[in-house]
């Protein structure tokens, strides 16, 4: 897997809207996602998160403030620069798997490559695969895997271009506990045998306890963090009413 890397937001501010209507969506948020850990960002509804990580990944301008992805800031990049960045350097998980019914595990792990029209080696494939767990699936369908094999497929997807950095906004939202073990656990190997950086958008406490650490937002700002985390430690957090997940 490539190297990978740092990201860096430092006094970020994102608004919506105009006038009255104006929503300040990130109101000040610094924050470091460092090479190699995992991190889950909660909070309520509205609090900012998917704000945050459309922000960090480039899909979404700031207003203010400097992100940076290793040693690039995105904000001294072209629209076209930052397309590629993404293509090339970051990988996305959402809560839709997104997969083509119509191709098989392999075939969609295989589609970043042949949107980007590049050579792909089927060891490559291969291997995206393994790192899910999946290697004995690659010849079957969606609609032959179960929720949890299918999040694992897209996770697969967005490894195959060896991301610097991967977001996941909401992976377990559409699983049941048992699929959830499983893909969080694939997303936990990820950080622990290939130093990958994982940030992680949930609103499930059990799903952040996966993390090496929880950020939360609440309006815009970052309100606490709670590092060393466990199911009991972010259990107590809630009791105490310091996330409202
Ligand atoms: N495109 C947009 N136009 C206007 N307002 C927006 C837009 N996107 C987000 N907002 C507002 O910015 C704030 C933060 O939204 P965001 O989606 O980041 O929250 P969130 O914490 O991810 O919420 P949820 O948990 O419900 O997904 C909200 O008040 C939201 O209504």
């Amino acid at each position: 897997m490539t190297s990978t890397v740092t990201v860096r937001l430092t006094a970020v501010r994102k608004t919506y809207g105009t006038g009255s209507a104006t929503v300040t969506a990130l109101d000040g948020v610094s924050a470091e996602f460092t090479a190699g850990s995992f991190t889950a960002v909660m909070g309520a509804s509205g609090s900012g998160k998917s704000t945050l990580l459309h922000c960090a990944a480039g899909l979404d301008t700031a207003d203010s403030g400097t992100i940076t992805v290793g040693d690039t800031e995105l904000a001294g990049l072209s629209e076209h620069a930052r397309t590629l960045l993404r293509r090339d350097r970051i990988g996305f998980v959402f809560q839709a798997y997104n997969l083509v019914g119509a191709l098989t595990a392999a075939q969609n792990v295989g589609l970043p490559h042949r949107l980007a029209r590049h050579a792909l080696d089927p060891a490559e494939v291969t291997r995206a695969l393994t790192e899910v767990g999946l290697a004995d699936r690659a010849g079957h369908y969606p609609a032959q895997l179960s929720g949890g094999e299918q999040q694992r497929v897209a996770l697969a997807r967005a490894l195959i271009t060896r991301p610097a950095v991967l977001y996941a906004d909401e992976p377990t939202g559409a699983l049941d506990s048992v699929s959830s073990g499983v893909v969080l656990a694939a997303l936990r190997r990820l950080v622990d045998t290939h130093d990958q950086t994982v940030v992680m958008v949930t609103h499930d406490p059990v799903a952040a306890a996966a993390a090496d650490r929880v950020l939360v937002l609440a309006d815009g700002r970052l309100v606490d963090e709670i590092t060393g985390s466990g199911p009991a430690q972010i259990a107590a957090r809630l009791v105490q009413g310091a996330v409202r997940a």
